[in-house]
């Protein structure tokens, strides 16, 4: 491993890194004007160097709040921004950021820890499983007749871009975080918008209204091509409820010179196809995961989530944070480190792929990630962790 030193970056450094992640990612500097929105995405004391005479490497993290099963939100750190120079990988970089980084974490009392990965093999190994997964999905317009007894839903205002700037992260805190999805942070939305500004500065936003105000959004630009019908690609789509579900693609469904309309990125459980009459007018594709996660406060983190059937004791291994490992009872009534005799083995990633209901224990038991003695406490552990809904984050950073 290259002798590489980690620290916390000082704000007047933070450009230099973003520039680094970004042409770790094949892409060029942000321009003057794009570094004034991108520079608030960085938390100040969060954002690490990895130098050996230089800055080679560099990953970022944001405070947010994760929801849990039983409607709890424990405190989280968003990772992102991680890159390592093209000339200076494969020589421990990234693990010894992943190191400082995780133990940071553990000192500061964050509970969990969220990424979305660019490859699939990088940060298993630090603990981080998959624990939710998406779908993209295609609506073909001509095909989509909604089912009577859809919810009618309320009026949906179109606003613009700068407008919705101001007024979406209201919206987004009057809807109900189910397990996965995240706090916005006020550092998170610059990301969007500026992202919203790079293409040609078409689109816009819906916001729909029910009856108590403001409770559902969708962000989308159309995209046409001859003066054809076009493609209507939904970058942001979040609702309270099931009325207002309905309504927004309504609205959506309602909008002129649009052929198909692109959602990509949803929770696999949220019910569009049966919203028509023929299901079909939405195909569904590109199965993939979403959110990675890693408890980084084993005990906190399964006390703050609620749980189903009997108790077991679950032994976890958790090599990077070593205060981790041990026993576990865990249990409806409550969570206790334990000496008794395990039920399942598991390390720290596998437990945070459970953690959040997406994957069933017998899963991953048939994968050989967990052991268990028999197929009876395999069942035991699927109905401990079942939850109501998959899991979906749905913010990406
Ligand atoms: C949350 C986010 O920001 S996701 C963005 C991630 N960044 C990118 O994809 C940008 C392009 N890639 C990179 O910058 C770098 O390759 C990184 C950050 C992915 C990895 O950095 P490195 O410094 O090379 O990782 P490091 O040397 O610590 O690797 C640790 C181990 O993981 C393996 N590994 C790391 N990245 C990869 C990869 N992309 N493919 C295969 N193996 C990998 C290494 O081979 C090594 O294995 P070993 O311990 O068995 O030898």
């Amino acid at each position: 491993m290259t002798d590489v030193v980690v620290r916390a970056l000082r704000d007047d450094e933070f450009r230099t890194a973003h520039t680094l992640f970004r042409a770790a990612l094949h892409s060029g500097p942000a321009t003057d004007e794009q570094w004034e929105r991108l520079r608030e995405v960085h938390q100040p004391g969060r954002v690490l160097g990895a130098f050996d005479e230089r800055l080679i490497g560099t990953a970022r993290s944001t405070d947010a709040e994760l929801a849990v099963p039983g409607g709890a939100k424990v405190a989280t750190a968003a990772v992102t921004g991680v890159g390592v120079r093209a000339d200076r990988t494969r020589r421990g970089v990234l693990t010894a950021l992943m190191r400082h980084q995780l133990t940071d974490f553990a000192e500061r009392g964050v509970t969990a820890a969220v990424l979305y990965a660019t490859e699939g093999v990088i940060y298993g190994r630090f603990g981080y499983g998959v624990a939710s997964r998406i779908r993209d999905c295609v609506v073909r317009r001509s095909r989509a007749r909604l089912r009577p007894g859809v919810p009618e839903g309320g009026e949906v205002e179109l606003i613009t871009v700068d407008e919705a700037e101001r007024r979406l992260p209201d919206v987004y805190e009057r809807v109900p975080l189910r397990p996965g999805m995240m706090t916005r942070p006020a550092r998170w939305w610059p990301g969007l918008f500026a992202m919203l500004r790079r293409g040609d500065g078409h689109a816009v936003a819906a916001v729909h209204h029910g009856t108590d105000g403001p409770d559902g959004f969708a962000v989308y630009q159309v995209d046409r091509e001859g003066g054809k019908a076009g493609t209507m690609r939904v970058i942001d789509l979040h609702y309270a409820d099931a009325s207002a579900f309905a309504g927004l693609w309504r609205f959506l469904l309602s909008v002129d010179l649009v052929d198909e309309i692109v959602v990509r990125h949803r929770g696999l459980d949220e019910p569009l196809e049966l919203l028509f009459t023929d299901p079909r007018a939405c195909e569904s594709s590109q199965l993939t995961d979403e959110a990675w996660l890693r408890l980084v406060d084993v005990e906190a983190a399964l006390a703050a989530r609620t749980w189903r059937g009997e108790p077991l004791v679950l032994e976890v291994t958790d090599p990077v944070l070593e205060r981790n490992t041990g026993r576990y009872r865990v249990g409806p009534a409550r969570v206790e480190r334990t000496d008794a005799a395990p039920d399942a083995v598991l390390d720290v990633a596998a437990l945070s792929m459970v953690y959040l209901g997406g994957w069933s224990p017998s899963a991953l038991v048939a994968a050989g990630r967990i052991g268990v003695e028999d197929d009876a406490t395999a069942e035991r552990f699927d109905e401990l962790v079942r939850t109501r809904h998959a899991p979906w984050c749905g913010t990406f950073f």
